[in-house]
C-alpha cells in the first residue's frame, strides 16, 4: 500500500538554515514549483545576501532559532565545519515534529544525531544546485528516520528533480558523482565551446550548439536507457571524424583524466 504523505507543499514551512550556493538553488527550485514563498525560510550571516530571495517574498533571516521555531521542515545545508557549532544553538528548539533534512557532505548521520536529542531523525539528502530549475540528481540516505520521514523528503526532492535511496555508505561516491559531476559536466561543455570557436563559432553559438548537444545526449540515456556507447556507435562512420576525433581525446587521456579527478575527488572528501 503507498506511503500517505503528510505533508502539504504550501503548508508545511520549510527553513533552509544556511543561504549559500546550495540552499540558494533549493529555495528557488521551491519556488519555481510555486511553493508559498511566504512557508520558506532562508537563513544567512549576512541576510542582505539574501536580497534576491526577499524580493519574490521569501522570508530571509540571520536569525536561525526563529526559523526553526516556525518551519515544521529544517533543512540544513551548511559547510560542515559550521554545523557543529549552529547545532549547539538549536539542540533545544529542534523537536521530534520536526524533520530534519541535512543536505551537507561530509557530516554522517551519526555525528548529526550525536548532537541533538536522540528522538530527532536526520534524513540525509545529495542534491545539486540543478535543483534551482527542477533538474537536480537528489541521492537520499537515513539510519533512524522513519518511513514517513524519508517519503516526506522523497516528495520535497521529488519536486527538485530526481531522486533514489542509497545506503549512507555511498553519501561520499553520491557526492563526487552527482554534486561535484555539475561542475566536470560543466567544464566539459566550456570545452567545447573552446573547441567549438576554434573551428569558427562564435562564443555565443558555440555556447548554444554545445549545450543543447549535451542536453541531447543525456535525454538520449535517460529516455531510452541505452548504454553510452550503442548510441556512440550510431554517431562512428567507419573512417568518419566522429571516431577519428574520439580516438585522438582517448589518446590524450580523456575517460583515464575523468576517472582519475573522480577518484581523488572522493579522497579529497575522505582524507
Ligand atoms: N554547492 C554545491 O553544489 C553542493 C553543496 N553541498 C553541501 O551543502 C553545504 C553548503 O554548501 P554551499 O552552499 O556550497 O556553501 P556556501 O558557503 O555557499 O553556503 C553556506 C551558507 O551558510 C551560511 N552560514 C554560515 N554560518 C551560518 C550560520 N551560523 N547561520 C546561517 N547561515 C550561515 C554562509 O554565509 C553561506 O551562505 C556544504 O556542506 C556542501 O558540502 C552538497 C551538494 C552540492
Ligand atoms: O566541493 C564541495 O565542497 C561541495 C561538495 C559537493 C559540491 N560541492
Amino acid at each position: 500500500m503507498p506511503l500517505s504523505i503528510n505533508i502539504n507543499m504550501n503548508q508545511d514551512t520549510i527553513a533552509i538554515i544556511g543561504g549559500g550556493n546550495l540552499g540558494k538553488s533549493i529555495a528557488q527550485g521551491l519556488l519555481k514549483q510555486n511553493y508559498n514563498p511566504e512557508q520558506i525560510y532562508v537563513t544567512r550571516t549576512k541576510v542582505e545576501l539574501l536580497a534576491d530571495l526577499k524580493a519574490e517574498n521569501v522570508q530571509t533571516t540571520s536569525d536561525n532559532v526563529l526559523a526553526v521555531k516556525e518551519a515544521k521542515i529544517l533543512i540544513f545545508a551548511l559547510k560542515p565545519y559550521r554545523i557543529e557549532a549552529v547545532l549547539k544553538q538549536l539542540t533545544s528548539h529542534i523537536t521530534p515534529d520536526h524533520l530534519v533534512i541535512s543536505v551537507i557532505s561530509d557530516f554522517s548521520i551519526e555525528q548529526f544525531t550525536k548532537s541533538l536529542a536522540p528522538t530527532i531523525q536526520i534524513v540525509r539528502a545529495m542534491p545539486n544546485t540543478a535543483a534551482a530549475i527542477g533538474e537536480s540528481m537528489t541521492c537520499l540516505a537515513s539510519k533512524n528516520a522513519s518511513a514517513e520521514n524519508i517519503a516526506k523528503t522523497k516528495f520535497i526532492f521529488d519536486a527538485l528533480g530526481e531522486t533514489i535511496e542509497i545506503d549512507e555508505s555511498l553519501m561520499d561516491a553520491a557526492t563526487v558523482l552527482g554534486a561535484c559531476g555539475i561542475a566536470y559536466a560543466l567544464r566539459f561543455i566550456r570545452a567545447m565551446i573552446q573547441g567549438g570557436i576554434e573551428i569558427g563559432f562564435d562564443a555565443k553559438t558555440a555556447t548554444k550548439i554545445a549545450s543543447q548537444t549535451v542536453k541531447g545526449a543525456s535525454e538520449l540515456l535517460l529516455q531510452n536507457g541505452n548504454h553510452p556507447e550503442e548510441e556512440i556507435d550510431k554517431v562512428t562512420t567507419p573512417k568518419g571524424c566522429t571516431i577519428a576525433g574520439l580516438n585522438e581525446m582517448e589518446h590524450q587521456g580523456f575517460s583515464s583524466s575523468l576517472i582519475k579527478g573522480i577518484k581523488t575527488s572522493i579522497e579529497t572528501i575522505q582524507k
